[in-house]
């Protein structure tokens, strides 16, 4: 079975969802314009019901130090995930000033972001390799946009990964099998409208990725 994150959770029933139907990682989303966002506070709140073992992803864009050490003040986070245009050397000092594991997004629109898996490859802790939004997009990610899987293909990685972008319970088993991806991410092709979750859309997706 593969790796299952499911990413922009923000109510208690979905997360009793992924849980229950085996969710490695849950991901909130700290990013005010995102249908998805949470505050620290709330964010607390909705982990407290997280059973040890299942990491709690916490989702940045371009974040300051001050937003990572006020957010981890309050919400007991395992894994970082830096889903703007961080430079290799900022996942770095992230990775020191919080001690966390960071989780870095590289978007993929064609061969020519390919390299980028290689440069943060050898500092990240993970990669979550997704769609490339649109220049014109209000959101870096969530957007529901699927590239070309093909160019993963029989792609030596440095570190253990996530395929994301525009995965839903249709698609992620034919995603899986064409890639050889060992862990998967899905945000908007588990919800009703965005930011709301559906308990059903996540239990077929994580059933579907097994
Ligand atoms: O989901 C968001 O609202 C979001 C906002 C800002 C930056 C990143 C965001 N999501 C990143 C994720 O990890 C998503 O799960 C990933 O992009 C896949 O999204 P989707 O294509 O909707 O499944």
């Amino acid at each position: 079975m593969a790796q299952v994150k499911i990413c922009g959770l923000s109510d208690p029933a979905s997360i009793e969802a992924a849980v229950k139907a085996g969710a490695t990682y849950l991901g909130f989303v700290f990013f005010p314009k995102s249908p998805r966002a949470v505050t620290p506070e709330q964010a607390a709140a909705l982990m407290a019901a997280v059973p040890v073992g299942i990491a709690k992803v916490g989702l940045f864009v371009n974040p300051s130090d001050e937003q990572l050490t006020t957010t981890l003040a309050v919400a007991p986070l395992d894994v970082i995930q830096l889903h703007g245009q961080e430079s290799v050397d900022r996942v770095a000092q992230v990775k020191e000033l919080t001690g966390l594991p960071v989780m870095k997004a590289i978007g993929i629109s064609g061969p020519e972001d390919l390299p980028a898996l290689i440069d943060y490859g050898l500092v990240a802790d993970m990669l979550l390799v997704d769609a490339k939004a649109p220049k014109d997009a209000i959101l870096p990610g969530g957007n529901g946009l699927v590239f070309d899987w093909r160019l993963l293909v029989g792609r030596k990685w440095l570190r253990p990964w996530l395929l994301a972008g525009g995965l839903t319970p249709s698609n992620v088993a034919e995603a899986i099998r064409l890639t050889g991806a060992r862990g998967v991410d899905v945000s908007s092709g588990v919800e009703s409208e965005p930011g709301i979750k559906d308990a059903n859309l996540i239990r077929s997706f994580i059933s579907a990725a097994s």
